[in-house]
């Protein structure tokens, strides 16, 4: 079975995408058949060229490491152009797979616009995508991926750097000894150890600095609404809420996301709450100090020192008087700004995008579900059958009907916990939504898509006694309230009814409405009721063999013998209208229809 690729996204038109399986890799698919093609049939320099032209572009935007670029190169064209302005990623990215960015790009809805569909994946080189619009991203079907662990002790480790730095007054002693001037007594500075200090969210970095400001003898509390107790204990810190660990600290360091919650949480209110001559560290984003109330709590006295490695605007404007303030050291975002740290998240940035660009689930993603590779190898064969089902169902409702209600069972002997179903639900939708519309969908953006096209999609779980080997027995997926173009696929609910199961790794189709079939879902299928009767398979067979249209598999699945049965046949080859109405004539057939899986 070929590999899964769960983020083959929007290719430029549906027509020119209809040869791009979702289950193919996107550019070894092409290069492996194609490049020998070319081989047998091309001058060499022509081959080397169009083998190029086949492999996916990656768009490097921002500085990366030579490591990661090396990665990049063995796998993509590489394109590392630095310094765009907004109109130039505009224009460039249409002609890109992958993007590649640190935090000075804005990859806004506008990027995403102007892709074309043609965008599969964002790499943020670093921890922090408040610079990517992650709707747009999603709406488009683009997948976000992260490097999130490689910068961690960098960044604690700056943070640390700034701590001591401005406890002591480093860089200004610094510039006055550079000018000439030897000013002790003008640059005494504070004591650490005893001191409280407040990490203001407990994640990776603030967990590293908080150890380290430990080792240096200070008293280090820390407030997370969403870290476990148990890991801040591990470090021996205790975990406060926001009022008090702003109002205890002598420092605070901060370390939360910019998120909509924590954009300026350090604002006039909260700096009224604090120990006149705290001190700051922000080596997290800037947005998360009101920049005029710090400057007027430097002013007051509130905050005795600052010390900023990130700004709302980056660069800042030369004339920021945050930056120009004697009390403030700052730095122009070096935290993730090591070798070390640059080299290991231009690897791992790398990976992640080279592994998403071939269709793998990246660990990092985002705006993704993400899911273990050993689920995903076991869940392969149900992804396909869910995606199948849902093509399937959808063809079988009359045109017109309006799809809005779908159900699916999952029958399992696992227990609920055991069974990640957003991929399956993501496959389904899929099948459901691309062959009645121009949209792809693909794991990023199938939970947005059905959203918007007011699809909603129940799930249900039924739990089988028995042995919990395989993930799944069976799904079902119904469409309710809709009317069918073939009468027996609606069950007794009423509903367009198709199910499936996996035999031996391969889908197949085992219901159709109330009826019992076996075909195995491969190629299309061509599904006839008839009156049960002597002869109905040898005649629909020879009218197919006669057009030659090879036959993959048949089945009959009947309420009684003699009564009305359901014929499933699969169809390795599309019949010509000719044939179907041929089989449409045959006295005893009472509806067909031929579906495309
Ligand atoms: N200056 C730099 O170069 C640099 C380098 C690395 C990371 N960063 C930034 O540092 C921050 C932390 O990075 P990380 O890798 O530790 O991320 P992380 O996701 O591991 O940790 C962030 C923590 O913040 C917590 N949090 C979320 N909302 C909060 C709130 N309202 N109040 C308190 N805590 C809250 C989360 O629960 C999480 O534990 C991010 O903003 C990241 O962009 C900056
Ligand atoms: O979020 C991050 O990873 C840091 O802010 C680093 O950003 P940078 O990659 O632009 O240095």
């Amino acid at each position: 079975m070929a590999a899964t690729n769960l983020f083959t996204p929007q290719p430029l038109t549906k027509s020119a995408a209809s040869s791009l399986s979702w289950k193919q890799p996107i550019a070894p698919a092409f290069s492996l058949s194609m490049k020998r093609r070319l081989a047998a049939a091309q001058p060499r320099r022509f081959v080397v060229l169009a083998m190029e032209n086949l492999k996916p572009t990656i768009l490097v935007a921002e500085k990366l490491g030579e490591a990661g670029v090396k990665l990049l190169k063995e796998f993509a064209n590489v394109d590392c152009s630095y310094n765009l302005s907004p109109e130039e990623l505009c224009t460039k990215i249409s002609l890109c797979d992958a993007l590649i960015v640190r935090s000075g790009t804005k990859v806004s809805r506008e990027v995403f616009e102007s892709s074309g569909g043609r965008l599969k994946v964002v790499g943020r080189a670093g921890v922090g995508i408040d610079n990517v619009d992650l709707s747009a991203a999603t709406e488009h079907g683009c997948l976000v991926v992260n490097a999130p662990t490689a910068n961690t002790v960098a960044a604690a480790e700056h943070g640390i750097a700034l701590l001591t730095a401005m406890a002591r007054n480093v860089a200004q002693a610094d510039a006055s000894v550079k000018s000439g001037k030897w000013e002790r007594n003008k640059y005494v500075g504070v004591s650490l150890v005893g001191k409280t200090l407040a990490v203001m969210g407990f994640g990776k970095v603030g967990s590293e600095v908080a150890r380290r400001a430990k080792g240096l003898g200070m008293h280090v509390i820390a407030h997370d609404p969403y870290a476990p107790a148990d890991r801040a204990r591990a470090v021996g810190v205790e975990l406060v809420g926001f009022d008090e660990a702003i109002s205890k600290a002598d420092f605070i360091s901060l370390h939360m996301p910019l998120t909509p919650a924590t954009n300026k949480i350090l604002n006039d209110e909260n700096f009224a709450k604090m120990k006149k001559g705290v001190r700051i560290v922000n080596v997290a984003r800037g947005g998360v100090i009101d920049e005029d109330a710090l400057l007027r709590a430097l002013e007051s006295g509130i905050v005795a020192q600052a010390a900023l490695d990130v700004f709302t605007k980056e660069p800042p404007p030369a004339d920021n008087k945050l930056v120009q303030h004697e009390r403030v050291t700052a730095t122009p975002h070096l935290g993730a700004s090591t070798i070390e740290a640059q080299e290991g998240v231009a690897i791992e940035i790398a990976e992640a995008v080279v592994g998403a660009l071939k269709g793998e689930l990246a660990a990092t993603a985002v705006n993704a579900p993400m899911v273990p590779a050993e689920v995903l190898t076991e869940l392969k064969p149900y992804v396909e059958l869910a995606e199948k089902l849902g093509r399937l169902a959808v063809q079988l409702v009359s045109g017109g009907s309006g799809v809005k209600s779908i159900k699916v069972t999952y029958a399992s002997s696992r227990a609920p916990d055991d069974l990640d179903t957003r991929l399956l639900r993501a496959m389904i939708t899929k099948g459901v939504i691309e062959p009645i519309s121009d949209v792809f969908v693909n794991l990023v953006n199938a939970d947005f898509t059905a959203k918007q096209r007011g699809l909603r999609i129940a799930e249900e779980r039924v739990i089988l006694d028995g042995s919990p080997e395989n993930p799944l027995e069976s799904i079902q997926v119904q469409i309710a309230n809709v009317q069918s173009k073939f009468a027996s696929a609606i069950s007794e609910s009423g509903d367009v009814t198709v199910e499936g199961r996996v035999k031996d790794g391969i889908p197949h189709l085992t219901k159709v409405g109330s009826f019992g079939v076996d075909v195995s879902l491969e190629g299309s299928i061509i599904l006839c009721r008839q009156v049960d009767q002597p002869g109905m398979i040898g005649s629909v067979g020879s009218i197919l063999g006669e057009e030659n249209v090879n036959v993959s598999f048949m089945s009959v699945g009947r309420v009684a013998p003699r009564k009305h049965a359901i014929m499933a046949i699969g169809v390795d080859d599309e019949p010509s209208k000719e044939t179907l109405k041929k089989i449409g004539d045959i006295p005893a057939i009472e509806e067909f229809v031929f579906l495309k899986l």
